[in-house]
């Protein structure tokens, strides 16, 4: 895993923060129930130490972050007011939330900041050029600020204008959060001990299937589960129902399981599943075979089968990493077989890394994550760090004097 971080990075404790404006980039995208309210604050609470860090010695602390997936324009519900409440709270101090992230009202509430305030700018992906780096809107961002922070370790997978176009304008370092997440994925993954496991669920089911070559490369078992399960039976000829398939990658997944084939890493798919017409609590379900999911049902969790065959496998393992649940855990008849995968893990005599927003907030609900060796702020990003990418919101930062 040399290859991950080639250098070390400058951290907040290399670089003198009094009475500074500091940007900070953070990664608030918290899971959300259907009424908008906040089901899991780990990211926050992940987050205080670095913001903490920065009031202590009096910056002027300008915290940015992501929220969702708006198609760049304000969406009324992913507005980051709600975060600065959650995060005024648990620091027990104003945090001002900001109705934009760049431009003259900003500019102005941030030149009236006094020494320890904090403000949170508005959703970052309210505007366009925020996942398209564009340059003018990252000089616009960074010019809010003297000294940019990451500490969104959880989105610096993604080559956007905070997390990568800002590092160009402003001296930037690590927060402590970064630093925390980079350093356990390292002594992790630099010599895992064997056999290794991961488990692979979730939705985002293109971006993951980007990594799995690479993480094939250095696992024993892959697991699959979740959204991502769909789109291997669909490439076995499996009949999926109304399941979400991308049918554009189904050439990719069958290249992908040539590929553990060749490498014998063995990748296992649910033999069963539990289906159900929609995605809602309340809906009629039934297990079946994983080969025969009927027209207009919709895969909704792994099956009681597949449960045991997975929990069976993942007791022979001495290193897991698991990303993206297994079923939408979020209805409670579609969440046993997370339930299950967790408490496996949780009773585990190994080492076990669980990683990504929803798969935490399930962790979190079941009341395991002291359980587990390191719950990662994040999914995609942990991914990357599995499959040997560096990633670029590390890149960007300024390298560290010294050894
Ligand atoms: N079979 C499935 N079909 C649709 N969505 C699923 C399925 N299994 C899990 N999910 C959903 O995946 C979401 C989390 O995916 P993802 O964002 O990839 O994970 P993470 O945030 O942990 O990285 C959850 O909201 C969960 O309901
Ligand atoms: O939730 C996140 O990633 P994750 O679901 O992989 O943990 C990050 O905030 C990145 O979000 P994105 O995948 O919309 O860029």
């Amino acid at each position: 895993m040399q290859n991950v971080i080639p250098r070390r990075k400058k951290t907040v404790r290399e670089i003198d923060v009094t009475s500074k404006r500091v940007l900070v980039r953070t990664d608030f995208n918290v899971p959300l129930d259907e009424a908008g309210a906040i089901t899991d604050d780990t990211r926050i609470r992940a987050s205080l130490p670095t913001i903490q860090y920065l009031c202590e010695r009096g910056a002027r602390v300008i915290l940015c972050s992501h929220l969702g997936r708006p198609q760049g324009r304000v969406e009324g519900r992913l507005r980051l007011a709600l975060v600065a409440n959650r995060l005024s709270l648990l620091l027990d101090r104003p945090v001002a939330a900001l109705h934009d992230c760049i431009g003259p009202e900003v500019e102005s509430a941030v030149a009236a900041m006094n020494d320890g305030d904090i403000v949170l700018l508005e959703n970052l992906r309210f505007h366009p050029e925020e996942k398209k780096d564009d340059p003018a809107f990252a000089e616009g961002l960074a010019s809010l600020a003297e000294i940019y922070v990451n500490d969104a370790f959880g989105a610096s997978h993604r080559a956007h204008a905070s997390i990568v176009g800002v590092p160009n304008y402003l001296p930037a370092v690590a927060g402590l959060l970064l630093e925390r997440e980079v350093n356990a994925f390292t002594r992790i993954l630099q010599n895992p001990e064997r056999p290794f496991a991961v488990v692979i669920g979730g939705a985002k089911v293109s971006d993951k299937l980007e990594l799995l070559d690479n993480v094939i490369s250095r696992v024993d078992l892959l697991l699959i589960g979740g959204g991502m399960a769909a789109t291997f039976f669909a490439s076995r000829g499996y009949r999926t129902g109304a399941s979400q398939v991308e049918t554009d990658r189904l050439d990719e997944v069958r290249r992908v399981e040539k590929n553990a084939e060749r490498r014998g890493v063995r990748l296992l798919l649910p033999s069963d599943v539990i289906v159900a017409e929609r995605l809602e609590a309340g809906v009629p379900n039934r297990v079946v075979p994983a080969t025969e999911v009927p027209d207009g049902q919709i895969i909704a969790d792994i099956g009681p089968a597949a449960v045991d065959e997975f929990s069976r496998e993942l007791r022979a393992v001495r290193t897991v990493a698991w990303n993206g649940p297994v079923g939408v855990f979020e209805i409670p008849e579609f969440a046993e077989g997370t339930r299950r995968i967790a408490a496996t893990l949780a009773n585990l005599d190994g080492t076990t890394v669980i990683g990504g927003g929803s798969t935490t907030d399930a962790v979190q609900r079941f009341g395991l994550a002291d359980e587990m060796t390191h719950v990662s702020t994040g999914g995609g990003a942990a991914l990357a760090m599995l499959a040997g990418k560096p990633l670029p919101g590390v890149e960007a930062l300024d390298d560290a004097e010294g050894p």
